[in-house]
């Protein structure tokens, strides 16, 4: 069986063709009105112009050269929108129940949905007494109990503050990491993307722009994420060891250590993986080591790329043993340091956020 999303979709305002992995989360970014949204509505069968090919691990939805197209209650789709819409006359487990009816095979049982999402607490209550993370985590799980071969996901978080959206983001990784489900994530913020996604489409004007994994993604050049003062990349590693004295945490990746000041109850176990965030704003260069500073983090790095930033600014992609990282520094220190492509520096990091 094929295991990726087959699409070649033609709509008055789309045209798509792009194959994504079969499992895991693949996210879906552009500027407002690229067609975000369009492309889940015509995946889910919601768009009656869409013509083309929909093939989901190797079941056609649609494919109009063989005149196949499948109404959306025929597709095995779960979908989650930005704004939670529960039945505020239903508990949340009758909620959770309203969707099974239709559910011949299941593969996801309640029990496994309410688990996952974290919701055996608030099986009783009504939604409208819910916090606006907790609604959008029954949705998620109502979505799920559907048993979907896909779950189809439209900025879910982006109706929550900041710290709601902390609250429900765990639950996501938890899900995308123990389902095999493949997940189409649209989000316009890139902090969310960086700590969910594995691969990314990037749509213009109706049109795939890009598709590549995240670590390239956020470092691209031809794109605008790595650019200006919010720049970062994000590199993967895992938890090494913990200094009680120092209360400092080593994470090892491909390109050296990184060490972080962690308190003791919030020491992550051995060999967990996390994804580290180092903003390009944070990381200085050296032409040698530096051992009179305060500045724990220092990776030997290859100069990969540099491109012009702003007036007085370049971003600089570096290579550690493979990983990419970004630095932004003025026009200044890389005359001063004669910085080109290619060269061997140290790059010294002065931030770093451990997103999961
Ligand atoms: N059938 C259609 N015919 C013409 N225009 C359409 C059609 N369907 C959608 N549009 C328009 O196409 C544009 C893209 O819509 P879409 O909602 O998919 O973009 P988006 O990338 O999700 O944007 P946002 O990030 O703002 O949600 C919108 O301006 C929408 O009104």
């Amino acid at each position: 069986m094929t295991h990726n999303i087959h699409l070649e979709l033609h709509h008055p305002i789309l045209s798509v063709k792009a194959t994504l992995p079969g499992s895991g989360i693949t996210a879906v970014v552009g500027a407002s009105g690229a067609g975000k949204t369009t492309l889940l509505r015509c995946i889910a069968g919601l768009e009656s112009a869409a013509a083309g090919l929909v093939n989901v691990n190797g079941v056609s939805w649609q494919d109009d050269t063989r005149r196949i197209r499948l109404p959306t209650y025929q597709r095995k789709v779960g979908l989650v929108f930005q704004e939670a819409s529960l039945f505020p006359h239903l508990s949340v487990q009758a909620n959770l129940e309203f969707g099974l009816r239709r559910t011949a095979q299941r593969t996801i049982s309640l029990t496994q949905a309410v688990d996952l999402l974290g919701l055996a607490q608030l099986l009783k209550r009504s939604p409208t007494t819910l916090s606006g993370g907790e609604k959008q985590r029954v949705s998620i799980a109502r979505a799920l109990a559907t048993s979907p071969d896909l779950l189809l996901m439209d900025e879910p978080l982006a109706s929550l503050d900041e710290s709601r959206k902390a609250e429900v983001l765990p639950y996501l990784d938890r899900l995308s990491n123990e389902l095999s489900l493949p997940i189409l994530y649209v989000s316009h913020a890139m902090s969310e993307v960086a700590h969910l996604a594995q691969q990314v489409l990037v749509l213009e004007g109706g049109k795939v722009f890009a598709q590549a994994d995240v670590f390239e993604i956020l470092s691209r050049a031809d794109l605008p994420y790595a650019h200006g003062d919010h720049a970062f990349a994000i590199v993967a590693a895992r938890m090494a060891s913990f200094d009680p004295h120092y209360q400092l945490s080593q994470f090892d990746f491909a390109g050296g250590s990184i060490f972080l000041p962690q308190s003791r109850d919030s020491v992550l176990d051995m060999n967990t993986e996390v994804r580290l965030r180092i903003q390009a704003r944070d990381v200085s260069l050296s032409l040698v080591p530096q051992h009179g500073s305060s500045i724990l983090n220092t990776i030997p790095v290859k100069i990969a790329q540099i491109n012009q930033d702003s007036a007085g600014l370049f971003m600089l992609e570096l290579d550690a043993a493979g990983v990419r990282l970004l630095a932004r520094i003025t026009q200044k220190s890389l005359d001063q340091l004669g910085l080109k492509v290619g060269l061997a520096v140290f790059a010294q990091i002065k931030g770093v956020a451990v997103l999961r």
